[in-house]
């Protein structure tokens, strides 16, 4: 089977599409098939070097136009993102075997909302006139850092391409850009898409590889800024290699979230945030919130409704448009998955619903449900990036909120209640950096996303992003006699 839009090269390198065969071989396999559908190369040493020459070269010229030029290309590309979105969506599924009922709506579209977003913002982009005593004065220039390295996870190929190469661009950067190894598909069609747009040559590169090809892109020297997203292993390693070369971060990590569901939540409402907040992209999700923590008066008419409204769900070819849930991206997360189910019944939780690898073709799990889980099990204190979904009880707010916050990581928290006070006593106290009120897993661009504690440095989206990829000079300048002791 071919993919209907096959990249005609490995990597997108100044301007244009550039393969260089004695790169490792890269193997793009369909999620739902387990078949090789397109096989790249991982970047050698010459085609980083390329990548980083043209980023370099290109990033003056583009800083020195005006904000409201560069803003013109993103908003660009947001259209024709748009108006490619069936086609974009249909490559996010082959790369990563979500389901078209998402993709058409949650990638290109959020990716799109991202440019359009940033390139409005380009043209606002200005310092500040700070008066000072006797006169004199104070102004302040915003600009780019240089040339920034995006390195992206395998769950939204297309929109971390999107979400750290808008704002780096609308800043006056450049930016090389690494897919993750797992899903090398949809960067190159975004860095094809801004080039059509307009944008010069060398200012969105992409290259292929793992974490060697990341780890020499963050130690190069020419190199201002790193933002990854990935896991929090990898965001250790990273970070601690861009603060050897003194280099900006964002670093975008993982979680493993608390949902608390209050006795007065409307129960349909909370089924639906919980689901949307486990179940989506079959589970692999960052802010995900997989330690659902429920009120005991209504424990079994949740498990209930929610066993329910699961039966619903639709698992299958995700190119089909009725199909809810698919598989997960790669035989090494559904084994991952696999081997937490197993510890969650050996840790003595209950298996409610799900827990099967599928038969057949493809890296397919059930949506899966444990009840009766605890604070210190396994399953409710590692980040297991599928299907899973922990229930636990509890009676009382303030032993919720201790609860919920125990935990290294801090991305993302919710809360489900008709008292509103409660909701934002709760949100006051949640140490997460991603709040949700009856609500979950909303993303829009308007809004700050980002975690506290192990979940990262930094916030994509929003206004908060051009801080991390901007940087203040000041300029002091007086008006009166310079007074010197001697
Ligand atoms: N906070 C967020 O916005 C967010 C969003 C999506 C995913 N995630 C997290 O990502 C993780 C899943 O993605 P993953 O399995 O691709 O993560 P990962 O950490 O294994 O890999 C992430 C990226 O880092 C690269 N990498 C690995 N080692 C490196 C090194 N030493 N130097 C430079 N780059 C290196 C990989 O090649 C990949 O491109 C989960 O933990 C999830 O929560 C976070
Ligand atoms: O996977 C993490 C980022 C995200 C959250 N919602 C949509 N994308």
């Amino acid at each position: 089977m071919t993919y209907p839009t096959q990249p005609t090269s490995s990597h997108f390198v100044n301007g244009a599409y550039l393969e260089d065969a004695a790169g490792a071989a890269l193997p793009v396999i369909y999620p739902a098939t387990g078949q090789v559908i397109a096989t790249l190369h991982e970047a050698t040493p010459a085609v980083i070097e390329a990548a980083l020459i043209a980023a370099r070269d290109a990033q003056a010229e583009w800083a020195a136009m005006s904000g409201t030029e560069r803003g013109r290309i993103l908003r660009r590309a947001a259209d024709i993102m748009r108006d490619r979105n069936r086609e974009l969506s249909i490559l996010e599924t082959y790369d990563t075997g979500k389901p078209l009922q998402e993709t058409l709506v949650a990638d290109a579209t959020s990716g799109a909302d991202a440019l359009e977003y940033f390139g409005g913002l380009a043209a606002s982009l200005t310092g500040e006139h700070i008066p000072l005593g006797g006169g004199n004065w104070a102004y302040t220039v915003r600009q780019p850092l240089g040339v920034c390295v995006g390195i992206g996870a395998w769950n939204y190929p297309t929109q971390i391409a999107c979400w750290k190469g808008a704002p780096a661009l609308a800043c006056g950067n450049a930016m090389v850009f690494k897919p993750s190894e797992t899903t090398p598909l949809c960067a190159l069609k975004v860095a094809e898409i801004l080039h059509e747009a307009g944008l010069p040559a060398g200012l969105f590169n992409v290259v292929q590889g793992a974490g060697d090809v990341g780890r020499a892109l963050v130690t190069d020297a020419r190199v201002d800024k790193v933002s990854l997203t990935g896991s929090v292993p990898t965001g250790r390693k990273v970070y601690a290699a861009a603060a050897a070369g003194m280099k900006h971060v964002t670093m975008e990590l993982g979680g493993k979230s608390p949902l608390v569901i209050f006795d007065d939540a409307d129960l349909d409402d909370a089924v639906g945030g919980a689901i949307l907040g486990n179940f989506y992209s079959s589970g692999q999700v960052c802010s995900n919130g997989t330690r659902v923590f429920v009120q005991k008066g209504i424990k079994q008419a949740f498990l209930t409704r929610l066993a329910e409204r699961l039966a619903d769900a639709k698992i299958g070819d995700p190119m089909d448009e009725q199909v809810s849930f698919g598989p997960m991206v790669s035989e090494g997360q559904l084994g991952i998955v696999e081997r937490y189910i197993a510890k969650g019944i050996e840790e003595g939780a209950r298996l409610v619903t799900g827990g099967k690898r599928l038969d057949g073709q493809g890296y397919y799990i059930e949506p899966t449900v444990f009840a009766d889980v605890t604070d210190e099990m396994v399953i409710a204190r590692e980040e297991i990036f599928g299907p899973v979904m922990c229930v636990l009880d509890f009676e009382a707010e303030a032993e919720v909120l201790t609860r919920a916050n125990d935990t290294e990581y801090g991305l993302a928290a919710g809360v489900f209640t008709r008292d509103l006070t409660r909701a934002h006593r709760m949100v006051a106290g949640f140490q997460a950096g991603t709040c949700f009120i009856n609500s979950y897993n909303d993303a829009p661009v308007e809004v700050p996303f980002g975690g506290v504690k192990a979940s990262g440095v930094g916030r994509e989206n929003s206004k908060a992003a051009i801080e991390h990829y901007s940087q203040l000079k000041s300029v002091f300048v007086r008006m009166d006699r310079v007074e010197a002791p001697f």
